[in-house]
């Protein structure tokens, strides 16, 4: 019986076990190549492992069921979908390679954007009249780069970029988007190292664009990820927790899921397991899931993170939050499926939704507990 016999009997990836069939395959002296595993991240097991071995970081289950409901009930209500990216007003809209590499460039440089002094002394953009900050300061400077000449087609300057001017160029990109009192954007230099490493490998390994990788993973988002952090290590989010590596992939991961988000599903954004994408451990989705309840501190790590101390990348406290925040998400999901079988949603909109909707409690001046701050370029 072949692997599509099972799968048609309603089984998915996750439920065919490829070892047996192999078994059946070679005990009914069936030839050919072994079956083809679909690929897989890894991330949603090791944020299982994490949150099964998380000490300061716990789910309220019952926090987890109402939110899942309130969750449901307002995605429905803003009906909230995949064209909710391109309707932002800062976002690409061109669908095509163009919009991939502003992407590619994009998420190459989404993390971090947290300033040590008050949210007042914040890296800031302004453009088309108004002051972005945060992710959006990002955006915005890119899109004045492109706007003012200083970065023309993306990936026809990859080359001169890490060859020539990168220094400056990165600099210009900052500094002409940056308000006259903003502060420079955190970790300037990491993100040139970035740009640098990125602009190499991608000349050297996929003919200077970023649609190559999309086509060498033929279709699949694991594939995609998995092709990412392999060939650009800044993108390679992986860290020790009680002496095991686990992954987060998180900009790797989101990469991938604004792709598929911008292009809704078409073309460069078309993944037939898109759903193997988990949510993206980032600093503001934790903050989100304790307002709602689901997510619970331990009395130390609520007091650090409420005086706003920094947490050392790679620390206990850093990784049980992703984790959690990570598996919280994926039991959010199941939740919702749960009370609405006849629906279809993902991670990764569940994911979008709680994070413009912790944009917009941050814009209204609700008191959240504050994120947890940790500096680094994976997030
Ligand atoms: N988990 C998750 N993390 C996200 C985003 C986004 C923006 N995604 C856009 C695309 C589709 C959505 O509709 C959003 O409009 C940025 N970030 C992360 O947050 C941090 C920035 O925070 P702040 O300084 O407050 O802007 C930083 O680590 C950044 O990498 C998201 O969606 N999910």
């Amino acid at each position: 019986m072949g692997q599509l016999q099972l799968i048609a009997h309603g089984m998915s990836d996750d439920e065919v076990d490829f070892d047996l069939l192999d078994l059946l395959r070679k005990s009914l002296g069936i030839d050919g190549n072994s079956t083809p595993r679909p690929a897989k991240t890894g991330v949603l097991e090791d944020a299982e492992y994490i949150y099964d071995n998380s000490t300061d970081v716990a789910l309220d289950m019952r926090g987890t069921k109402t939110a899942a409901s309130s969750v449901w009930k307002l995605i429905q209500e803003k009906q909230y979908s995949t064209r909710d990216w391109s309707k932002h007003e800062l976002h690409p809209k061109a669908k095509d390679e163009s919009t991939v590499d502003f992407i590619f460039l994009m998420d190459l440089l989404n993390f971090c954007f947290w300033s040590d002094g008050t949210s007042a002394e914040q890296y800031a953009v302004e453009y088309r009249g108004k002051t972005w900050t945060g992710y959006w300061s990002l955006v915005a400077a890119i899109q004045r780069a492109l706007d003012e000449g200083t970065i023309r087609r993306m990936y026809s300057r990859w080359w001169r970029l890490t060859g020539g001017g990168l220094q400056e160029h990165q600099s210009q990109v900052h500094r002409s988007g940056a308000t006259a009192s903003s502060p420079p954007i955190p970790l300037l230099g990491d993100r040139m190292y970035c740009l640098r490493e990125a602009g190499y490998v991608l000349q050297d390994r996929f003919d200077g664009t970023f649609t190559a990788c999309i086509e060498q993973s033929q279709g699949s988002a694991a594939a995609l990820v998995n092709l990412i952090v392999d060939n650009f290590p800044c993108m390679d989010d992986r860290h020790t927790f009680e002496d095991t590596t686990v992954r987060f992939h998180k900009r790797a991961q989101i990469l991938v899921a604004d792709l598929w988000a911008c292009f809704e599903g078409e073309h460069y954004g078309s993944f037939h397991d898109i759903d193997r994408i988990t949510m993206f451990a980032d600093y503001r989705i934790p903050q989100m899931l304790h307002s709602l309840g689901c997510l619970q501190y331990s009395p130390p790590l609520e007091s650090h993170v409420r005086q706003r101390k920094t947490i050392e990348s790679g620390h206990s406290w850093e990784i049980q939050l992703r984790g959690c925040s990570i598996w919280c998400v994926e039991l959010l999901r199941r939740e919702i499926q749960r009370q609405h079988p006849e629906t279809h949603l993902n991670a990764i909109l569940i994911d979008f939704f709680l994070y413009d909707s912790m944009k917009e409690l941050e814009a209204k001046g609700h008191e959240c507990i504050a994120h947890h701050r940790t500096r680094s370029i994976w997030y």
